[in-house]
């Protein structure tokens, strides 16, 4: 029989993990646990939008992949509708030239790569889809209940020993003993990293393969911005939105009204000048930890709680209405340029990692046709773009907005990925960002917390790090 729920749970971070946390421990533990959501900024965290003369972009998380389906149960759930985003046509620039364009012809497309590169794009949409098989199959054990103490436990249960292989190499590694060539690697799989990473074939080949996966078709967004699902998921889950900033978490005894001590987190927390604190039996922290960038002390804990030094990229989203400088990539007149994405190779010298037409998040039938050659464009870049460097890429812009963000992993495989259980009752989410980076690996996070919070609560080992899964489910279903 399941014990007394707990009374109060503290969720720091009302990002996606968080507000997804909130969503099944609600399920997890009933109605009467107190669930509270501290959130020092806006719900949604990474999933954010910007505007651009009275219409809202994505800014921070844009695409979801077809295969989220942690993602597309939320937005049906919640009533929420979906929107395609895929659409363009994409080139590949060296610094010098267009190395790669697309056609709007798809068997144009498919003598360009062969011509170029053989059947090496056949053969990397074969290696992505045997990852993405693997994959599905934590849809399968959560939906079963089953939790995973670790980032690697849980990987492990979902592919294997090839899984961890993936997280301790680097793509470019793997893809090389895969025999795929060096102007594969450098002009169609590099730039795809760029865009998505930030970095380059360096990553760690999950993450690379999750990346890949992000540049197939048929991938979607929300209508009315990603964000739509956190708070979605923090009012369907009956949370309490604290809006304040947690500095510390300590470990108390506390005498319950039933008069028996028990073992607390105390958590303190900011909001504007004033400080306050509460105690909760359960604490989730759904916010990177590294580098300090949660501000967060766990006091007086023995052995004290691990440390998370390896760092975040720093990433700007800038987005601009203008017209494009299309000379710096084609000689072709501007208006047969027809690109709507240009990504980058490494040695392309250039300062951003991708440019491309972006709808709004309203806008059901992708970008608005440009106005007076003028189109919004969303570009990535490791550093705040300057004025000379937009007027370079622009013949003329009306306006530009910008967000910088400490955005994903500096991934360095071998990686190491940080624990789940930080104490007893004290988890963390963000560790699954050390494999993959996006919103679903942290609805898979929130998910997985979220089980293994109620399993550890209620004592049910036998729901944790079991072996074989996907044989012994096999079987039963
Ligand atoms: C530019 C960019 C583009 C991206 N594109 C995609 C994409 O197309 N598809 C995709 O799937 N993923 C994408 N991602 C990744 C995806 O957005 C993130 O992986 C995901 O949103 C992370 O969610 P999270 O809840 O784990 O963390 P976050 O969204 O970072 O949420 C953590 C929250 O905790 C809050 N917080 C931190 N410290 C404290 C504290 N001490 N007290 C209170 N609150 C605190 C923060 O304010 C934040 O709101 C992108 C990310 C970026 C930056
Ligand atoms: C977890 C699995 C199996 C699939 C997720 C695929 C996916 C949507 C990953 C997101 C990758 C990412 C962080 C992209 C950032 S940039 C997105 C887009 N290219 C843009 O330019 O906005």
């Amino acid at each position: 029989e399941p014990r007394a729920p707990p009374d109060r749970i503290a969720i720091v971070g009302a990002g996606i993990g968080g507000t997804s946390s909130a969503y099944y421990l609600r399920k997890k533990f009933g109605k009467d646990v107190k669930i509270d959501v501290f959130e020092r900024e806006e719900v949604g965290g990474r999933l954010a939008t910007l505007k651009v003369q009275g219409h809202d972009y994505e800014a921070g998380g844009s695409v979801i992949h077809p295969l989220n389906l942690h993602m597309k149960r939320f937005v049906k759930e919640l009533g929420l509708s979906s929107i395609p985003t895929s659409g363009g046509l994409m080139g590949v620039y060296n610094g010098k030239s267009l190395v790669f364009e697309e056609s709007s012809w798809f068997i144009i497309n498919m003598i360009k790569l062969v011509w170029r590169y053989g059947f090496q794009s056949l053969r990397m949409h074969m290696w992505v889809e045997d990852l993405l098989d693997k994959f599905m199959r934590i849809y399968r054990y959560q939906s079963h209940d089953y939790a995973f103490s670790s980032v690697e436990k849980l990987m492990l249960a979902i592919g294997g020993e090839d899984y961890i292989r993936l997280l301790n190499q680097t793509l470019r590694e793997n893809l090389q003993k895969a025999g795929f060539s060096e102007a594969f690697l450098d002009e169609m799989i590099a730039p795809i990293m760029r865009v998505n990473f930030g970095q380059s074939t360096d990553i760690n080949a999950f993450v690379g393969a999750v990346s890949m996966t992000a540049a197939d078709s048929n991938l979607w967004a929300v209508e009315g911005g990603n964000k739509l699902v956190c708070s979605g998921l923090l009012q369907a889950s009956g949370s309490n939105l604290i809006s304040g900033s947690v500095v510390s978490i300590e470990e108390k005894t506390r005498t319950k009204q039933t008069g028996n001590p028990m073992k607390v987190y105390e958590v303190v927390y900011k909001t504007g000048s004033e400080t306050h604190s509460d105690f909760y039996d359960i604490v989730l922290v759904a916010a990177p930890l590294n580098r300090k960038m949660s501000g967060i002390t766990f006091l007086n804990f023995d052995p004290p709680i691990e440390e998370f030094n390896d760092p975040y990229q720093h990433l700007v989203t800038t987005l601009i209405k203008g017209e494009l400088n299309s000379t710096l990539f084609s000689s072709r007149p501007k208006d047969q340029f027809g690109l709507s994405t240009i990504l980058v190779t490494d040695d392309s010298d250039l300062f951003i990692n991708s440019l491309s037409i972006v709808a709004s998040v309203r806008d059901k039938e992708g970008p608005a046709p440009a106005v007076d050659g003028m189109h919004v464009w969303k570009t990535f870049s490791r550093d705040i773009l300057t004025k000379e460097q937009i007027s370079k890429l622009f013949l003329s812009y009306e306006y530009a907005v910008r967000k910088p963000w400490l955005s994903y992993p500096h991934y360095e495989p071998p990686q190491k990925c940080p624990s789940i259980i930080l104490h007893d009752r004290l988890y963390y989410l963000n560790g699954i960002e050390f494999a993959a980076s996006c919103m679903e690996m942290s609805a898979i996070a929130g998910y997985n917390t979220a089980l293994l919070a109620y399993h550890r609560w209620n004592g049910n080992e036998g729901m944790i790090d079991q072996d074989d899964l996907y044989e012994k489910l096999k079987t039963e279903l």
